[in-house]
C-alpha cells in the first residue's frame, strides 16, 4: 500500500478540503511572539484552522478549491507530503497526532476494501456538500451515495 501514490494523494487532498478537525485552540502559558512578530500575553487563545488554510491560495495556488490529488505528485509520480506548518491536518510540531500514519493506513484500507467491490458515486453531483462546525466534521444533512456491487465479467 505504500506504493501506491495516487490513493495517498487522494486521502491528504480528501483532508485538505475537508479535514476532520477544523480548528484547535492551544491557551498560552505565557508572554510570548509568534514568528511573524504577533504577541502573545499569558493565557491567550490562540486557534489554527486547518480547514482555512487548506483553502488558502498562498499555500496552495489558484486551484485551491479543486480536488486535484496530483498536487501531491512530483514529476516521477511519487507523493510529497508538505510541511505539517502548511498542513496541520494531524497537527505538528511535538503534539503532533500520534496516530497520524495508523489513520492513514485505515483510510487507505476502506478505500480499497470498497472500491475494489463497489461502484461508488456521489448521488446528486451538483450538491455542495457543508460542513458542519463541531469538535470533528459531520458533513450537514449527510451525503447521499450511490453504491453499486462490480460485476465480474
Ligand atoms: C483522520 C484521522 C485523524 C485526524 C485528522 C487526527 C488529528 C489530530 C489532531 C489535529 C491532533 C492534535 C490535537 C491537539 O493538539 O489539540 C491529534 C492528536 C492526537 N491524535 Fe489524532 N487524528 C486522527 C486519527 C488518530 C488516530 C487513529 C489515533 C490513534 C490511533 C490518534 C491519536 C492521537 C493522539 C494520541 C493525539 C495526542 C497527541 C499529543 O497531544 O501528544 N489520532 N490528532
Amino acid at each position: 500500500m505504500t506504493e501506491m501514490h495516487y490513493l495517498t494523494s487522494a486521502v491528504y487532498e480528501t483532508l485538505r478540503l475537508f479535514p476532520p478537525v477544523q480548528f484547535d485552540s492551544k491557551f498560552a502559558l505565557n508572554d510570548d511572539v509568534l514568528p511573524d512578530g504577533t504577541i502573545v500575553r499569558k493565557g491567550d487563545r490562540v486557534t489554527y484552522h486547518p480547514y482555512a488554510m487548506g483553502r488558502m491560495e498562498s499555500i496552495w495556488g489558484p486551484d485551491r478549491l479543486e480536488f486535484r490529488p496530483e498536487r501531491w505528485l512530483n514529476d516521477d509520480g511519487l507523493f510529497v507530503p508538505r510541511s505539517p506548518y502548511e498542513y496541520p491536518v494531524f497537527q505538528g510540531g511535538s503534539r503532533v497526532c500520534l496516530g497520524k500514519e495508523m489513520a492513514i493506513v485505515e483510510m487507505k484500507t476502506v478505500i480499497l476494501a470498497v472500491i475494489r467491490r463497489f461502484n461508488v458515486r456521489v448521488a446528486d453531483p451538483g450538491h455542495e456538500p457543508r460542513f458542519s462546525p463541531g469538535l470533528t466534521a459531520t458533513v450537514s444533512g449527510g451525503l447521499r451515495m450511490v453504491v453499486e456491487e462490480v460485476v465480474k465479467r
